[in-house]
């Protein structure tokens, strides 16, 4: 695993675009895997300054992102798919019928997991996926306890999830109590991980995650058993692993 140190918030957000940018510079018509929640927001800005100096051109991108909340319509400020047009989509020059979000409104879990996961498979899998760290160490919405070789499937979130992303809602009653999300296996058949962190509140996670056991009570620890993942955080979030 390749560890970068940044600075700051705006550090590591310009070392993950850098990276990000990288991958669309070499293969124009790559896969993006996409993620949300308030730290990759830095390196969408990011990306969309570059993009606007005429730097990145994303004509050819597809994009494929980690998960949606079930019953949240697409029209609803705190779904995925408002929040990637809003930081990203509307901003560049992606195609949106690339771009790829679960459908939260597709009441069959069966049905709409089974969809995605094949769309994936049938572009022929993520170049690289983008990452954030949920405080208890889940991964797009991959809860702890759950199997490693899950794929995208229907989950029930728990209260510790839903109690961070309340922040977000009214109240912790408005919050979704359940979602879509692509499962640890189709996260690790990505061909290259980058993963973002910041803050002294993801201090202790990184430090379990990444030097601690693998195991499903920390679902990012199995990203130790990729071959090629890049971490990126400030130093607040890696103050605890003596880098
Ligand atoms: N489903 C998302 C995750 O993909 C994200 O990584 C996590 C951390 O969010 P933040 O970056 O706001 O700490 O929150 C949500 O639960």
């Amino acid at each position: 695993m390749k560890i970068y140190k940044a600075k700051d918030y705006k550090d590591m957000s310009r070392k993950a675009a850098n990276i990000i940018s990288a991958q669309v510079i070499m293969k124009p018509n790559c896969v993006l895997g996409l993620a949300t929640g308030s730290t990759p927001i830095g390196t969408y800005d990011q990306l969309v300054e570059w993009y606007i100096k005429g730097d990145l051109d994303f004509s050819e991108v597809t994009t494929v992102n980690l998960d949606e909340y079930k019953g949240l319509p697409r029209t609803n400020d705190q779904s995925y798919y408002y929040f990637m047009h809003q930081h990203l989509f509307d901003r560049v020059n992606i195609d949106p019928e690339r771009t790829n979000v679960p459908n939260g409104m597709e009441p069959d879990a069966e049905k709409e997991c089974g969809r995605y996961e094949e769309l994936i498979r049938s572009l022929g899998g993520v170049d690289l996926q983008l990452l954030g760290l949920g405080h208890n160490g889940h991964i797009g919405f991959n809860e702890p306890g759950e199997a490693f070789e899950k794929e995208t499937h229907c989950v029930d979130l728990t209260e510790s999830t839903i109690e961070a992303n309340k922040r977000f809602f009214a109240s912790a009653d408005d919050v979704p109590k359940q979602a879509y999300t692509m499962g640890i296996k189709t996260i690790m058949q990505a061909k290259k991980i980058l993963i973002v962190v910041n803050g002294e509140n993801k201090a202790d996670i990184v430090e379990r995650a990444f030097f601690g056991p693998v195991t499903p009570e920390v679902p990012a620890s199995i990203l130790q058993l990729h071959n090629d993942v890049t971490l990126v955080g400030d130093k607040a979030a890696l103050a605890k692993i003596g880098i």
